[in-house]
C-alpha cells in the first residue's frame, strides 16, 4: 500500500549566465494511494514532476512537505525500512558493463541482505520470465537498451518488494519488449503488489492501469480509471485530456 499526502517538492536552480536563482516548484500538493493488486499509471508531459514524485515515494528524495506511508512505514522518518519494501526502476540505465546479470543479481542480492541461494533463484527466475535466462552468464556491456532494461527490472524485484515502482519503464522499448514489461506487471498485480508507473505512452495506461493521475505544472488532475477521466472530460483520448489541461491553463483555469 502507498499513500502519501499533500506532499510538495522544491529545487533552487542557478542561471550561470545571469547568475540569477530560480525556484522550480516540482511537486506542489500530490496526493494518492495506491492498494495492494492495484496499478497505477502517473501520466504527465516533461517535467510535470511525476520522476520527482516517485523518487520521493521510493524514499530517495525527501519531500519539503507532507507525508508518504509506504506499507505502514513513514517513508521520510524510516526511509530505509521503507527501501526494503519497495522494487524501484530508474530511467538510468547505467547497469554494471562489466558484469554478467547473474553477478550482477548475486551483488544486489548481498546489498539487500538476500540469502545468496535465495537471490540466484529469485534472479533467474525473473530473467526467465523476462526472456533473458539464456543471457544469465554474457557481459552486459555489447547488452541492448531493452536487455539492459529487463536485468534493471530483474534487480529492482530480486528482494521480493511489495511495492513496486516503474519510472518509465516500457521508454524506448519495441513493442514486444514492452509487452514483456507490461505481462510481469500484470503479475505484480496479481501477486497482490501495489504498483505505480510513470509513462508517456497511453496504450500502456489503458491497457494496464486501474487508476491513473495526470500530473501537470506538479499537480494532479484527475485520479481515476482511465474510462472514467475520458468520459468526466468527454473526450477519446488522454492526449486530448493533456491539451485540455493546456487550454485550461492559458485561459489561468487549471
Ligand atoms: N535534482 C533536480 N534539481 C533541479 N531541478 C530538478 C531536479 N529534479 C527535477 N527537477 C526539475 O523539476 C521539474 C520536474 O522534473 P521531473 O523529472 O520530476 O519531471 P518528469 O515529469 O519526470 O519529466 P520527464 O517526463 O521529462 O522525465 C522539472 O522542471 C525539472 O527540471
Amino acid at each position: 500500500m502507498i499513500q502519501i499526502t499533500d506532499i510538495y517538492k522544491s529545487f533552487h536552480v542557478k542561471d550561470k549566465k545571469t547568475r540569477s536563482k530560480m525556484r522550480i516548484e516540482a511537486v506542489r500538493g500530490i496526493s494518492l494511494t495506491v492498494k495492494p493488486g492495484e496499478i497505477y499509471g502517473l501520466l504527465g508531459p516533461n517535467g510535470a514532476g511525476k520522476s520527482t514524485t516517485l523518487r520521493m515515494i521510493a524514499g530517495l528524495m525527501v519531500p519539503d512537505a507532507g507525508t508518504i506511508e509506504v506499507c505502514g512505514i513513514d517513508s521520510t522518518r524510516e526511509p530505509e525500512r521503507a527501501r526494503a519494501t519497495i522494487g524501484y526502476l530508474s530511467t538510468d540505465l547505467s547497469v554494471y558493463n562489466r558484469f554478467t546479470p547473474r553477478e550482477l543479481l548475486k551483488l544486489f542480492g548481498e546489498f539487500q541482505g538476500v540469502d545468496a541461494a535465495v537471490a540466484e533463484r529469485r534472479g533467474l527466475h525473473l530473467l526467465e520470465r523476462l526472456h533473458m535466462a539464456e543471457f544469465a552468464d554474457v557481459k552486459m556491456e555489447g547488452f541492448s537498451g531493452g536487455q539492459k532494461q529487463k536485468v534493471s527490472i530483474a534487480r529492482a524485484l530480486l528482494h521480493d518488494p511489495k511495492v513496486v515502482i516503474f519510472d518509465e519503464p516500457t521508454t524506448g522499448l519495441d513493442v514486444l519488449t514492452a509487452k514483456t514489461v507490461l505481462d510481469l506487471l500484470g503479475i505484480m498485480k496479481a501477486e497482490g503488489r501495489s504498483v505505480i508507473v510513470s509513462t508517456h505512452v497511453m496504450p500502456m495506461v489503458e491497457a494496464i492501469c486501474d487508476r491513473v493521475g495526470i500530473i501537470f505544472e506538479g499537480t494532479l488532475h484527475g485520479d481515476a480509471s482511465p474510462r472514467e477521466i475520458l468520459d468526466r472530460r468527454g473526450v477519446r483520448t488522454l492526449d486530448e485530456v493533456f491539451f485540455q489541461l493546456v487550454a485550461e491553463k492559458e485561459r489561468g483555469v487549471a
